[in-house]
């Protein structure tokens, strides 16, 4: 599904938070958006959700503007996971994920099935009847992830994924995504992992996208010190392999 968000505004608390983003996602790849803290990456992806609403510019999702899709028809095409995780109902992780199969538009294989699959594609199939009060906030985070797959839509938009997971969950979560053959747009701040894994980069500083493309292309040295103020650089080795070298 392709999103693109065109000359996005926002403002938050009096302040211009996102002074004119354009950016879209690139289907069937995994798309980064990177940039320092307060740049406005989530602001950014909340505006797909009317989480927070635009003062100027304009979202389509297929060609349409977002506005134009029903809150189910958009959760049957995206699947959804945010920053904030907090559940305040005491539900097992399987009643959960079971909370995405509302939106499944695509009902040929059973919801158990689905449910099951999603679980055990996240490799949390072992915690389905854990309490998801009494998870951490790596299991947590896998949960909140198996439920967006388990919506079926063929797009996903994940802020920071791989907060809360230890670098073993990150690759198998990053592989996983890499692997499934949907299109995949999520926030990262791991540069090395980003380069690694991101077939196309947008760099935000400020409210701005102020490069994009290749990891290579996007996190040159001079971009990079300018948005983080330190060396490094996105580059590939030997053996074709893009990896993000820090000179410290
Ligand atoms: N409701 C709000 N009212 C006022 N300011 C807000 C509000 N929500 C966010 N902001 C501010 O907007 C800026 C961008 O926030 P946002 O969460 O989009 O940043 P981010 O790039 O996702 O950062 P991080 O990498 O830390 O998650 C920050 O300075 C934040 O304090």
């Amino acid at each position: 599904m392709k999103i693109q968000y065109q000359d996005i505004h926002v403002r938050l608390g009096g302040k211009e938070i996102l002074k004119g983003v354009d950016l879209e996602n690139r289907e069937g790849c995994l798309t980064g958006i990177i940039g320092p803290n307060g740049c406005g990456k989530s602001t950014l992806i909340k505006t797909t959700f009317g989480i927070t609403t635009p003062s100027q510019g304009e979202i389509l999702v297929d060609g349409k503007p977002v506005s134009s899709y029903k809150p189910k028809q958009l959760a049957s095409m995206i699947g959804y996971v945010g920053q904030d995780m907090a559940s305040v109902f005491d539900f097992t992780v399987q009643e959960v994920v079971a909370m995405g199969l509302y939106a499944r538009a695509d009902h040929s294989r059973p919801d158990r099935e689905v449910m099951e699959l999603a679980m055990e594609e996240l490799g949390i199939l072992h915690l389905r009847d854990r309490s998801i009060l009494s998870l951490s906030g790596g299991e947590r985070k896998m949960a909140f992830i198996a439920r967006a797959v388990a919506q079926g839509a063929d797009t996903l938009i994940l802020d920071e994924p791989t907060n809360h997971l230890d670098i073993r969950h990150q690759l198998f979560l990053l592989d996983y995504l890499k692997a499934c053959k949907k299109t995949v747009l999520i926030v990262i701040h791991d540069l090395r992992l980003a380069t690694h894994y991101c077939d196309y980069i947008f760099l935000m500083n400020e409210g701005k996208v102020i490069a994009q493309g290749t990891p290579i292309e996007a996190l040159n040295r001079p971009r990079v010190k300018q948005v983080f103020d330190i060396e490094g650089e996105a580059y590939q080795n030997e053996n074709g392999e893009k990896d993000f070298a820090m000179f410290l």
